[in-house]
């Protein structure tokens, strides 16, 4: 007896190149989202994507994002896939933005304001708070001794680099690195940072180039879905980082140059905003 088939509409949706495959759980089930990422993330068995969101109803918010690495295991936040969700909201009629162009996401790192901005009646662009930026290594445990880990040497690999950790929710290093990062094997680095045991929640990893004291390049190897085209969280990590260690000033709009395009990030003692694009790419239905 063949078991029964279900089919799930979804929408594949991008924020400059960070995809990922988007439910609406407001009127379909989903049963097992671990293993529905695992297998529609692939890029030739599957939709291919970064990982899957769930957009869910909330209490607390106008909606809840809940996010799945490629791996299957779920991630605490998502900067460039909150952006999606507020947009997948405004397209979707759940939310009319003529009647309010700012809405609320509860996520695992707490409930996060969007302000939406459209162009041609569509939202487009969003701005997030994306909260306190973290720098307490007791989140992000390289070193039990209680100071900020910032440009702290480490021996990844058997290779010594000077990392800055900082958690937006989810737990970043960031390597500044003064050669091209186009030409670091991240394939190769990337696990090696992603599983080293000074992570015992593994660790979203960061390599960047200042390019002046408003910009900056990086590339990242997410935890649990390797080198994406972007990373929103990882970018406001950058920044913070970037200001900790001196290159660019608390305050400042700081353009970060990523793979799949740039994102503005502005950091203070208070929060850390997040502006850039949200796309959806197209919408389809999966029998699982
Ligand atoms: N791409 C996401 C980050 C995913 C983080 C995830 N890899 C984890 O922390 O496990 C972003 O735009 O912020």
């Amino acid at each position: 007896m063949r078991d029964s088939k279900t089919k799930l509409r979804f929408t594949k949706m991008q924020g400059i190149g960070n995809d990922y495959i988007y439910f609406s759980t407001f009127g379909q089930w989903i049963n097992n989202p671990e293993a529905l990422a695992v297998r529609l993330s692939d890029r030739h068995f599957g939709i291919g994507g970064d990982g899957v969101i769930l957009v869910a109803p909330s209490k607390v918010a106008d909606a809840q994002m809940k996010m799945y690495n490629r791996d299957g295991t779920e991630g605490k936040m998502c900067g460039n896939g909150i952006r999606c969700v507020g947009k997948f909201l405004y397209d979707h009629g759940m939310v009319n933005i003529k009647e309010k162009d700012e809405i609320t996401i509860e996520t695992l790192s707490g409930i996060k304001s969007l302000k939406a901005y459209t162009t041609d009646g569509e939202v487009k662009t969003l701005r997030v708070d994306m909260g306190k930026a973290i720098l307490d290594p007791k989140l992000i445990p390289v070193d039990l001794s209680g100071d900020k880990v910032v440009d702290r040497r480490v021996t990844i690999g058997m290779q010594d680099y000077r990392i800055t950790c900082v958690s937006m929710g989810n737990p970043h290093c960031v390597v500044f690195v003064d050669s091209d990062i186009d030409n670091i094997n991240l394939e190769e680095i990337g696990p090696l940072f992603e599983n080293d045991p000074i992570f015992p929640e593994r660790v979203n990893t960061e390599f960047v180039t200042v390019l002046n004291e408003k910009t900056i390049k990086m590339r990242v190897w997410e935890r649990g879905s390797g080198e994406t085209w972007a990373c929103g969280t990882g970018a406001c990590a950058v920044a913070v980082a970037a200001c900790e260690n001196g290159f660019c000033k608390k305050g400042d709009d700081i353009k970060i140059k990523l793979k799949g395009g740039d994102l503005i990030i502005n950091y203070t003692d208070e929060t850390v905003y997040m502006t850039g694009n949200a796309e959806k790419v197209y919408e389809g239905e999966v029998e699982v």
